[in-house]
Protein backbone atom coordinates (compact mmCIF):
# COMPACT_ATOMS: atom_id res chain seq x y z
CA UNK A 1 0.00 0.00 0.00
CA UNK A 2 1.22 3.28 -0.55
CA UNK A 3 1.23 5.83 2.24
CA UNK A 4 0.62 8.68 0.17
CA UNK A 5 1.18 9.90 -3.21
CA UNK A 6 1.81 13.06 -5.35
CA UNK A 7 0.61 13.22 -8.99
CA UNK A 8 1.70 16.58 -11.24
CA UNK A 9 1.42 18.39 -7.70
CA UNK A 10 1.35 22.83 -8.40
CA UNK A 11 1.31 25.59 -6.62
CA UNK A 12 3.10 28.69 -7.56
CA UNK A 13 3.34 31.89 -5.11
CA UNK A 14 2.31 35.55 -6.99
CA UNK A 15 3.63 33.83 -10.42
CA UNK A 16 6.53 32.53 -8.73
CA UNK A 17 6.41 27.97 -8.96
CA UNK A 18 7.56 26.70 -5.24
CA UNK A 19 6.26 23.42 -6.58
CA UNK A 20 6.20 21.94 -9.76
CA UNK A 21 4.44 19.18 -11.61
CA UNK A 22 6.09 17.22 -8.13
CA UNK A 23 5.58 13.50 -8.57
CA UNK A 24 6.49 11.48 -5.76
CA UNK A 25 5.12 8.04 -4.49
CA UNK A 26 6.10 7.03 -0.79
CA UNK A 27 5.70 3.31 0.61
CA UNK A 28 3.18 2.60 3.67
CA UNK A 29 5.12 3.04 6.55
CA UNK A 30 8.33 4.77 5.17
CA UNK A 31 9.98 7.60 7.06
CA UNK A 32 10.56 10.35 4.71
CA UNK A 33 12.52 13.41 4.61
CA UNK A 34 12.12 16.04 1.87
CA UNK A 35 15.53 17.67 2.04
CA UNK A 36 16.65 20.75 -0.43
CA UNK A 37 17.88 24.05 -0.13
CA UNK A 38 16.08 26.64 1.31
CA UNK A 39 13.37 27.86 -1.02
CA UNK A 40 13.11 24.41 -2.80
CA UNK A 41 9.48 24.24 -1.70
CA UNK A 42 9.90 21.63 1.20
CA UNK A 43 7.36 23.38 3.69
CA UNK A 44 5.20 24.22 0.71
CA UNK A 45 4.83 20.58 0.01
CA UNK A 46 4.41 19.56 3.43
CA UNK A 47 1.14 22.28 4.26
CA UNK A 48 -0.07 20.94 0.83
CA UNK A 49 -0.30 17.53 1.94
CA UNK A 50 -1.24 18.58 5.67
CA UNK A 51 -4.42 20.59 3.90
CA UNK A 52 -2.75 24.28 5.10
CA UNK A 53 -2.48 25.05 1.04
CA UNK A 54 -4.50 24.21 -1.47
CA UNK A 55 -2.39 23.38 -5.09
CA UNK A 56 -3.01 25.29 -8.23
CA UNK A 57 -3.16 21.41 -10.06
CA UNK A 58 -2.31 17.96 -9.22
CA UNK A 59 -3.93 15.27 -7.11
CA UNK A 60 -2.57 13.92 -3.18
CA UNK A 61 -3.70 10.33 -2.66
CA UNK A 62 -3.18 8.99 1.43
CA UNK A 63 -3.49 5.56 1.61
CA UNK A 64 -6.17 4.74 -1.08
CA UNK A 65 -8.09 7.66 -0.36
CA UNK A 66 -7.93 11.15 -2.58
CA UNK A 67 -7.59 14.06 -0.58
CA UNK A 68 -6.85 16.66 -3.24
CA UNK A 69 -7.74 16.89 -6.63
CA UNK A 70 -10.36 18.17 -9.26
CA UNK A 71 -13.33 18.57 -7.92
CA UNK A 72 -11.90 17.31 -4.24
CA UNK A 73 -10.13 18.77 -1.10
CA UNK A 74 -10.34 17.03 2.45
CA UNK A 75 -10.22 19.53 5.20
CA UNK A 76 -6.94 18.93 7.29
CA UNK A 77 -9.02 17.31 10.36
CA UNK A 78 -10.29 14.85 8.20
CA UNK A 79 -7.39 13.72 6.40
CA UNK A 80 -5.98 11.28 9.38
CA UNK A 81 -2.71 13.50 10.14
CA UNK A 82 -0.73 14.26 12.78
CA UNK A 83 1.62 17.17 12.40
CA UNK A 84 4.41 18.87 14.51
CA UNK A 85 5.52 21.86 13.33
CA UNK A 86 8.24 23.98 15.03
CA UNK A 87 6.20 25.77 16.99
CA UNK A 88 4.60 23.28 18.68
CA UNK A 89 2.49 25.37 21.15
CA UNK A 90 1.77 23.39 24.46
CA UNK A 91 -1.03 24.72 26.67
CA UNK A 92 0.97 26.21 29.48
CA UNK A 93 -2.29 25.66 32.13
CA UNK A 94 -2.76 22.51 31.04
CA UNK A 95 -0.57 19.18 32.55
CA UNK A 96 1.06 17.29 30.02
CA UNK A 97 -1.37 14.44 30.06
CA UNK A 98 -4.13 17.56 29.30
CA UNK A 99 -2.26 18.64 26.41
CA UNK A 100 -1.69 15.20 24.97
CA UNK A 101 -5.83 14.26 25.18
CA UNK A 102 -7.12 17.79 24.52
CA UNK A 103 -7.52 16.61 20.77
CA UNK A 104 -8.95 12.99 21.32
CA UNK A 105 -11.54 14.90 23.46
CA UNK A 106 -14.46 15.24 20.91
CA UNK A 107 -13.63 12.34 18.75
CA UNK A 108 -16.65 10.47 20.50
CA UNK A 109 -14.27 8.64 22.20
CA UNK A 110 -14.73 7.38 25.35
CA UNK A 111 -12.94 8.63 28.59
CA UNK A 112 -11.12 5.16 29.52
CA UNK A 113 -10.43 5.42 25.63
CA UNK A 114 -9.18 8.57 25.85
CA UNK A 115 -7.03 7.69 29.00
CA UNK A 116 -5.37 4.40 27.98
CA UNK A 117 -4.62 6.90 24.21
CA UNK A 118 -3.05 9.46 26.58
CA UNK A 119 -1.39 6.82 28.61
CA UNK A 120 0.10 5.27 25.98
CA UNK A 121 1.32 7.90 23.63
CA UNK A 122 3.15 9.45 26.70
CA UNK A 123 5.17 5.90 27.55
CA UNK A 124 5.78 5.86 23.74
CA UNK A 125 8.25 9.06 24.09
CA UNK A 126 9.20 8.41 27.58
CA UNK A 127 7.46 10.91 29.46
CA UNK A 128 4.77 8.29 31.48
CA UNK A 129 6.02 9.86 34.63
CA UNK A 130 5.60 13.42 33.87
CA UNK A 131 2.21 12.90 32.98
CA UNK A 132 1.13 15.57 35.74
CA UNK A 133 3.73 18.03 35.17
CA UNK A 134 3.19 21.50 33.27
CA UNK A 135 5.05 22.29 30.08
CA UNK A 136 7.24 24.86 32.01
CA UNK A 137 8.80 22.09 34.06
CA UNK A 138 9.76 20.59 30.89
CA UNK A 139 13.12 20.79 29.31
CA UNK A 140 13.05 21.84 25.52
CA UNK A 141 13.49 18.52 24.20
CA UNK A 142 10.55 16.99 27.03
CA UNK A 143 7.86 19.33 25.00
CA UNK A 144 8.96 18.53 21.73
CA UNK A 145 8.09 14.69 23.08
CA UNK A 146 4.72 16.28 24.51
CA UNK A 147 3.81 17.43 21.29
CA UNK A 148 4.69 14.08 19.66
CA UNK A 149 3.18 12.39 21.72
CA UNK A 150 -0.22 14.65 21.41
CA UNK A 151 -0.05 13.77 17.34
CA UNK A 152 0.64 9.58 18.07
CA UNK A 153 -2.27 9.57 20.63
CA UNK A 154 -4.49 10.35 17.59
CA UNK A 155 -2.91 7.36 15.38
CA UNK A 156 -2.64 9.21 12.19
CA UNK A 157 -1.85 7.62 9.01
CA UNK A 158 0.73 10.38 8.43
CA UNK A 159 2.96 12.07 10.83
CA UNK A 160 4.01 15.46 9.31
CA UNK A 161 7.13 16.92 10.91
CA UNK A 162 8.91 20.44 10.33
CA UNK A 163 12.55 20.07 10.92
CA UNK A 164 11.76 18.49 14.21
CA UNK A 165 15.50 18.63 15.34
CA UNK A 166 15.91 22.36 14.56
CA UNK A 167 15.04 24.42 17.62
CA UNK A 168 17.61 21.46 20.05
CA UNK A 169 21.05 21.45 20.91
CA UNK A 170 23.03 19.28 19.49
CA UNK A 171 23.34 16.75 22.81
CA UNK A 172 19.34 16.45 22.80
CA UNK A 173 19.20 16.40 18.81
CA UNK A 174 21.63 12.85 19.32
CA UNK A 175 19.20 11.77 21.11
CA UNK A 176 16.14 12.69 20.37
CA UNK A 177 16.86 11.40 16.50
CA UNK A 178 17.43 7.68 17.89
CA UNK A 179 13.72 7.95 19.47
CA UNK A 180 12.84 9.19 16.36
CA UNK A 181 13.61 6.00 15.07
CA UNK A 182 12.15 4.16 17.57
CA UNK A 183 9.63 5.30 17.67
CA UNK A 184 8.75 4.84 13.53
CA UNK A 185 9.37 1.39 14.11
CA UNK A 186 7.23 1.20 17.08
CA UNK A 187 4.17 2.78 15.69
CA UNK A 188 4.64 1.74 11.74
CA UNK A 189 2.96 5.17 10.93
CA UNK A 190 4.37 6.58 7.90
CA UNK A 191 6.66 9.81 8.81
CA UNK A 192 7.32 12.65 6.78
CA UNK A 193 9.79 15.65 7.65
CA UNK A 194 10.99 18.35 6.14
CA UNK A 195 14.64 19.49 6.47
CA UNK A 196 17.52 21.31 5.08
CA UNK A 197 20.13 19.41 7.12
CA UNK A 198 21.46 16.54 5.24
CA UNK A 199 22.97 14.69 8.38
CA UNK A 200 19.81 15.04 9.75
CA UNK A 201 18.18 13.57 6.96
CA UNK A 202 20.68 10.71 6.72
CA UNK A 203 20.24 9.65 10.03
CA UNK A 204 16.49 9.76 10.83
CA UNK A 205 14.71 8.78 6.97
CA UNK A 206 14.80 5.41 5.27
CA UNK A 207 14.00 7.47 1.97
CA UNK A 208 15.11 10.77 1.18
CA UNK A 209 13.21 12.99 -1.24
CA UNK A 210 15.70 15.74 -2.65
CA UNK A 211 13.94 18.83 -4.08
CA UNK A 212 15.51 21.38 -6.29
CA UNK A 213 13.50 24.71 -7.31
CA UNK A 214 9.98 22.76 -6.59
CA UNK A 215 11.15 19.28 -8.99
CA UNK A 216 12.27 16.47 -7.87
CA UNK A 217 15.70 15.50 -8.07
CA UNK A 218 15.82 11.84 -6.74
CA UNK A 219 14.14 9.70 -4.43
CA UNK A 220 16.07 7.01 -2.66
CA UNK A 221 17.09 5.16 0.11
CA UNK A 222 20.35 7.01 1.95
CA UNK A 223 22.85 4.38 0.92
CA UNK A 224 21.21 5.40 -2.58
CA UNK A 225 21.68 8.86 -2.68
CA UNK A 226 25.17 8.81 -1.31
CA UNK A 227 26.69 6.23 -3.70
CA UNK A 228 24.70 7.22 -6.63
CA UNK A 229 23.66 10.39 -6.90
CA UNK A 230 21.40 10.99 -10.21
CA UNK A 231 22.49 14.50 -10.83
CA UNK A 232 24.93 16.65 -9.65
CA UNK A 233 22.95 18.98 -7.52
CA UNK A 234 21.93 15.57 -5.65
CA UNK A 235 25.62 14.94 -5.41
CA UNK A 236 26.47 18.42 -4.13
CA UNK A 237 23.91 18.26 -1.73
CA UNK A 238 24.49 15.33 -0.32
CA UNK A 239 27.98 14.52 1.62
CA UNK A 240 29.11 17.60 0.22
CA UNK A 241 30.55 15.58 -3.52
CA UNK A 242 33.05 17.11 -5.42
CA UNK A 243 32.18 16.77 -9.04
CA UNK A 244 35.35 16.54 -11.76
CA UNK A 245 35.01 16.38 -14.95
CA UNK A 246 35.59 12.90 -17.06
CA UNK A 247 35.97 11.18 -20.21
CA UNK A 248 34.27 8.05 -19.55
CA UNK A 249 36.30 5.15 -22.07
CA UNK A 250 34.59 2.08 -21.25
CA UNK A 251 33.31 -0.50 -18.93
CA UNK A 252 34.69 -3.73 -17.74
CA UNK A 253 33.47 -5.49 -14.70
CA UNK A 254 34.98 -3.97 -12.13
CA UNK A 255 33.53 -0.75 -13.24
CA UNK A 256 34.37 2.68 -15.26
CA UNK A 257 37.28 3.96 -16.82
CA UNK A 258 37.73 7.60 -16.82
CA UNK A 259 39.78 9.67 -17.84
CA UNK A 260 40.92 12.91 -15.86
CA UNK A 261 43.57 14.72 -17.24
CA UNK A 262 46.15 12.22 -17.57
CA UNK A 263 45.12 10.10 -14.67
CA UNK A 264 43.15 7.00 -15.81
CA UNK A 265 40.85 5.52 -13.34
CA UNK A 266 38.73 2.38 -12.52
CA UNK A 267 35.33 4.09 -10.35
CA UNK A 268 31.95 2.02 -9.86
CA UNK A 269 29.26 3.30 -12.18
CA UNK A 270 27.78 2.61 -15.10
CA UNK A 271 27.54 5.12 -17.07
CA UNK A 272 28.05 5.46 -20.89
CA UNK A 273 30.95 6.09 -23.18
CA UNK A 274 31.32 10.43 -22.77
CA UNK A 275 31.45 12.82 -20.76
CA UNK A 276 30.39 12.65 -17.39
CA UNK A 277 30.75 14.11 -13.69
CA UNK A 278 33.01 11.71 -11.30
CA UNK A 279 31.60 12.37 -8.00
CA UNK A 280 33.96 12.40 -4.88
CA UNK A 281 33.68 12.42 -1.45
CA UNK A 282 36.96 13.03 1.53
CA UNK A 283 35.30 9.45 2.52
CA UNK A 284 36.12 8.32 -1.32
CA UNK A 285 39.55 9.71 -1.80
CA UNK A 286 43.17 8.24 -0.05
CA UNK A 287 46.79 9.88 -0.54
CA UNK A 288 48.83 7.40 -1.84
CA UNK A 289 52.58 7.19 -3.17
CA UNK A 290 51.63 5.52 -6.27
CA UNK A 291 53.45 7.31 -9.18
CA UNK A 292 51.51 5.71 -12.11
CA UNK A 293 48.44 7.95 -13.24
CA UNK A 294 46.85 4.50 -13.73
CA UNK A 295 46.47 4.83 -9.83
CA UNK A 296 46.48 7.97 -8.95
CA UNK A 297 45.51 11.64 -9.04
CA UNK A 298 47.80 14.74 -9.18
CA UNK A 299 46.76 17.60 -6.76
CA UNK A 300 48.45 20.35 -5.08
CA UNK A 301 47.78 21.20 -1.34
CA UNK A 302 45.55 24.34 -0.74
CA UNK A 303 45.06 24.30 2.77
CA UNK A 304 45.55 21.68 5.43
CA UNK A 305 43.91 21.58 9.11
CA UNK A 306 43.55 19.34 12.16
CA UNK A 307 40.36 17.27 12.83
CA UNK A 308 40.47 15.64 15.70
CA UNK A 309 42.87 12.25 15.23
CA UNK A 310 43.85 13.15 11.31
CA UNK A 311 44.50 16.53 9.14
CA UNK A 312 42.22 17.12 6.38
CA UNK A 313 43.58 19.01 3.43
CA UNK A 314 42.09 21.27 1.01
CA UNK A 315 43.84 19.69 -2.24
CA UNK A 316 43.24 21.07 -6.26
CA UNK A 317 42.97 18.38 -8.53
CA UNK A 318 41.73 18.05 -12.34
CA UNK A 319 40.93 21.63 -13.89
CA UNK A 320 41.61 23.11 -10.34
CA UNK A 321 38.50 21.74 -8.21
CA UNK A 322 39.20 21.30 -4.84
CA UNK A 323 38.57 17.92 -2.86
CA UNK A 324 39.48 16.97 0.64
CA UNK A 325 41.19 14.10 2.18
CA UNK A 326 42.28 12.61 5.44
CA UNK A 327 45.65 12.28 6.05
CA UNK A 328 48.23 11.24 9.10
CA UNK A 329 50.52 14.53 8.81
CA UNK A 330 49.94 18.23 8.19
CA UNK A 331 50.72 19.05 4.56
CA UNK A 332 52.46 22.71 3.42
CA UNK A 333 50.45 25.03 1.17
CA UNK A 334 51.69 24.03 -2.61
CA UNK A 335 53.22 20.56 -2.03
CA UNK A 336 52.36 17.86 -4.96
CA UNK A 337 50.34 14.93 -3.57
CA UNK A 338 48.70 11.73 -5.46
CA UNK A 339 45.52 10.72 -4.86
CA UNK A 340 44.00 7.36 -4.83
CA UNK A 341 40.19 7.02 -5.29
CA UNK A 342 38.97 4.63 -3.96
CA UNK A 343 35.44 5.53 -4.09
CA UNK A 344 33.35 7.38 -6.42
CA UNK A 345 30.61 7.69 -8.94
CA UNK A 346 29.86 8.55 -12.40
CA UNK A 347 26.83 10.96 -13.71
CA UNK A 348 26.16 11.33 -17.31
CA UNK A 349 27.21 15.28 -18.78
CA UNK A 350 25.47 16.54 -21.50
CA UNK A 351 28.11 17.23 -23.95
N1 LIG B 1 2.77 32.02 1.66
C1 LIG B 1 3.68 32.33 0.74
N2 LIG B 1 3.57 33.45 0.02
C2 LIG B 1 4.47 33.76 -0.93
N3 LIG B 1 5.53 33.00 -1.26
C3 LIG B 1 5.69 31.87 -0.58
C4 LIG B 1 4.80 31.47 0.45
N4 LIG B 1 5.23 30.29 0.95
C5 LIG B 1 6.34 29.96 0.27
N5 LIG B 1 6.62 30.91 -0.66
C6 LIG B 1 7.74 30.88 -1.62
O1 LIG B 1 7.76 29.59 -2.22
C7 LIG B 1 9.09 29.11 -2.35
C8 LIG B 1 9.23 27.79 -1.61
O2 LIG B 1 9.09 28.05 -0.21
P1 LIG B 1 9.15 26.90 0.90
O3 LIG B 1 8.94 27.56 2.21
O4 LIG B 1 8.26 25.80 0.50
O5 LIG B 1 10.65 26.43 0.75
P2 LIG B 1 11.54 25.58 1.76
O6 LIG B 1 12.30 24.66 0.90
O7 LIG B 1 10.70 25.00 2.81
O8 LIG B 1 12.49 26.68 2.35
P3 LIG B 1 13.09 26.85 3.84
O9 LIG B 1 14.03 25.69 4.05
O10 LIG B 1 13.81 28.15 3.77
O11 LIG B 1 11.93 26.85 4.78
C9 LIG B 1 9.99 30.22 -1.82
O12 LIG B 1 10.43 30.97 -2.92
C10 LIG B 1 9.09 31.02 -0.93
O13 LIG B 1 9.49 32.37 -0.89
Amino acid sequence: MVGFRLDGLTKSFGGARAVDGLRLEVADGAFLALLGPSGCGKTTVLRLLAGLERPDGGTITIGDRVVVGPGTFVEPEDRGLGMVFQSYALWPHMSVAGNVSFALHGKGLAAAEIEARTREALALVGLEDRAAARPHQLSGGQRQRVALARSLALRPKLLLLDEPLANLDPALRTGLAAEFRRLHAETRTTFVFVTHDQAEALALATTIAVLEAGRLQQCAAPEELWRRPASPAVARFIGDGRLLPVEVLGSSGAGLKVALGAARLLVPGEAPAGPGWLCVRRQGLALTDAESPDDALAGTVRASRFEGGAYLHDVAVGDDTPVEVHGPISLSPGASVRLHVTDGWVIPRQP
